[in-house]
């Protein structure tokens, strides 16, 4: 019987490879939380919620105490009525990375059962997906070393964070361009800059002949007017991140046509409500990408699979497995530079 037996919360650490620097915020280390649903027939599916309280306001330490309450609320349930399992999860929504992780690890758990990968139960739009690499703010020097570095390892997308120095990210992004040219540019404000100063920015870089694929969340979350002002003075594309967390947050930026691109991540929205952005989204005819916080191979994996299923995605930012310590890989997928490939 595919029915759930329990949950099991593990608080696992990594430490980054090197700190990790975007706006307001610097990262060494990235404490998860591993979920493990076992179900009565002995079957495992895994998760993992790598929680943000710079952005969802979850700190980690408080969420162990919510594995009594969801094996309460889930023990019983066969993972393939899946949909009733997820409704009761959504009523999690102010633990978004735990509601995506224990999603997930239901996922897992059936496909495990039925003996098919979760991207396959998801719709199996694609065998591949590219991902980007990221560059943290820092010194000018280290910032375009950095790039170099990724470019020559085979990214061919490069996430570049600026926010903190309207004047060094300038010349940051003019001398990447210099010395990774064919490559693609994300950039991602994390909420650094006012609305003014983002279009100074974008328009000294497009004075320069810099090409930016997306924009993103250049101004404060719950400024959407400065995002529409963004968007509409930006001669490259604008994106949310922080802004867009639930499926209530898409729908309002669409309403106020405050953007071109929603950047979507499992652990602001959980499984379910990303679900429902990529309908809204694609209905809107807007663009899609999907992003990460700090998960683990365990974590990417749910993104890995989510975005293979889907295949909605024009960029993929899941490199945050690849920016940290970890001594065992715990995908259920290939890394082949820069790509993530299914395997069946
Ligand atoms: C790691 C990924 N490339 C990334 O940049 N994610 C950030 C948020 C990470 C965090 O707050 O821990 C983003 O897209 O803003
Ligand atoms: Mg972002």
């Amino acid at each position: 019987m595919g029915k759930i037996k329990s949950v099991k919360f593990k608080l696992n650490t990594f430490e980054y490879e090197k700190p990790f620097h975007i706006t307001n915020s610097i990262s060494t280390k990235t404490s998860n939380i591993e979920i493990c649903i076992e179900l009565e027939n002995g079957i495992l599916g895994f998760g993992e919620a790598s929680p943000s309280f710079r952005v969802n306001g979850e700190k980690v330490e408080t969420l162990p105490a919510l594995e009594s309450i969801i094996n309460d609320m889930i023990k019983g349930y066969d993972v393939k009525n899946y949909r009733q399992i997820f409704d009761i999860l959504d009523k999690f929504f102010a633990f978004p990375s735990i509601k995506a992780a224990v999603q997930y690890a239901v996922l897992d758990a059936l496909s495990e059962e039925i003996g098919l990968p979760v991207y396959k139960l998801l719709g199996g739009a694609r065998e591949k997906i590219e991902t980007d690499k990221t560059v943290s703010i820092g010194k000018i020097d280290d910032r375009v070393n950095d790039a170099v570095k990724i470019f020559k390892e085979g990214f061919r997308i490069i996430k570049i964070k600026v926010g903190e120095n309207l004047k060094e990210d300038i010349e940051a992004l003019e001398r990447i361009y210099e010395k990774t040219k064919g490559a693609k540019y994300i950039v991602d404000a994390n909420m650094g800059y006012t609305p003014k100063e983002a279009i100074i920015f974008v328009n000294e870089l497009y004075k320069k002949g810099i090409d930016i694929n997306v924009f993103e969340q250049p101004v404060k979350a719950h400024d959407i007017e400065g995002l529409k002002f963004v968007r509409f003075h930006s001669p490259f594309p604008v994106g949310a991140d922080e802004s867009a967390k639930t499926k209530y947050d898409v729908m309002r930026l669409i309403k106020e046509e405050a953007v071109d691109y929603i950047n979507i991540k499992l652990m602001k929205s959980g499984i379910s409500d990303a679900l429902a952005i990529v309908e809204i989204v694609k209905a809107a005819n807007l663009h899609l990408m999907i992003g990460c916080m700090g998960e683990s191979s365990l974590g990417i994996n749910q993104s890995v699979h989510f975005a293979l299923g889907i295949g909605a995605f024009e960029f993929h930012d899941l490199d945050s497995a690849l920016m940290i310590k970890e001594k065992k890989f715990r995908g259920k997928y290939k890394t082949e530079i820069p790509y993530y490939i299914a395997i069946q």
